[in-house]
């Protein structure tokens, strides 16, 4: 192996970032060395980064994939990523796309390893999560949580029963304030996503994700009444027979109560009975 980049000279040769793109660069070089090593179960031969910044995961990458793709919304970052690895852009090792990764075309990628921009890990995490492609990504710690959490733990919700629609989800790693510069004033987390079919069944997707999303805004209520003030948000025209279809026992559950195959179960019986938009 060649020797490595330092992160903080590679941070002084893209000189000093633009703060309005999240820009808290991981310094620590065994964090850097550990993030890919959580996907070395999975096919990284056309490895995809969101977010290279100066480039020291992306160096990492490129020892452990045939092919990256790095999408970076600084044109500063871009312009210093494709100097400073110009031999790698070349040999078409590397392609590095400017722009907004929440609205550029994405490659045919195996896997997605990256240190996000955490204003956009919401929306980041659900244009990856439906590709059905294996994901290593770093999130804030509580956002990590979120995702990974079971029926049952303080930190289930929407989140949880989202993202773990499309994939198992595991928090691999908690990351220090002291990894990155400059310092996020939150801690981070490594999340692994395997992608896997879930273990019910849904037939109108778009209808259970906002079903899931409506009940968990009143997630204090029962859910009975859940269902009844949240019709706005689910589009259900008629929430009282869905209401009156469901069981007794679930309807006085809350919605941090119902595992993922319980919601699947419920927003069937609401397609069904209560005539959603
Ligand atoms: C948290 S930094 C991570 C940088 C680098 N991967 C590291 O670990 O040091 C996030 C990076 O994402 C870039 N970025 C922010 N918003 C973006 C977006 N919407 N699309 C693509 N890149 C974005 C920033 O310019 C920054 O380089």
């Amino acid at each position: 192996m060649t020797e490595r980049r330092d992160p903080d000279a590679l941070i002084r040769r893209a000189g000093r970032g633009n703060p309005d793109f999240d820009q808290h660069f991981l310094v620590d070089d065994r964090v850097l060395d550990r993030i890919p090593t959580y996907a070395e179960s999975f096919d990284r031969s056309h490895v995809l980064e969101i977010g290279p910044g100066p480039g020291a995961l992306t160096e990492r990458l490129l020892d452990v994939a045939d092919r990256v793709t790095a999408v970076e919304r600084d044109p500063a970052l871009a312009a210093h990523l494709r100097e400073e690895f110009a031999d790698a852009v070349a040999d078409g090792t590397l392609t590095v796309v400017e722009g907004d990764a929440l609205d550029v075309e994405f490659p045919d990628y195996t896997c997605c390893i990256s240190n996000l921009p955490y204003s956009a890990s919401s929306e980041l995490a659900f244009r990856l999560l439906p590709d059905a492609k294996p994901t290593v990504l770093m999130f804030q710690r509580e956002f990590a949580e979120r995702m990974a959490a079971s029926v049952d733990d303080d930190a289930y919700g929407r989140l949880s029963v989202s993202a773990q629609h499309y994939a198992d989800v595991e928090v691999v790693e908690e990351i220090p304030k002291e990894a990155f510069d400059p310092q996020p004033r939150v801690r981070s987390a490594v999340v692994r996503t395997t992608p896997r079919d879930p273990d019910y069944e849904v037939d109108d997707e778009a209808f259970f994700l906002d079903f899931v999303k409506a009940l968990f805004t009143q997630r204090r209520k029962t859910v009975r009444n859940a269902i009844r003030n949240t019709a706005h948000i689910s589009g259900l025209d008629d929430p009282e027979a869905v209401v009156a279809a469901a069981d007794e026992d679930l309807l006085r559950k809350r919605p941090g109560n119902l595992a993922p195959a319980t919601f699947a179960e419920l927003a069937a019986l609401a397609a069904e009975h209560g005539d959603p938009a």
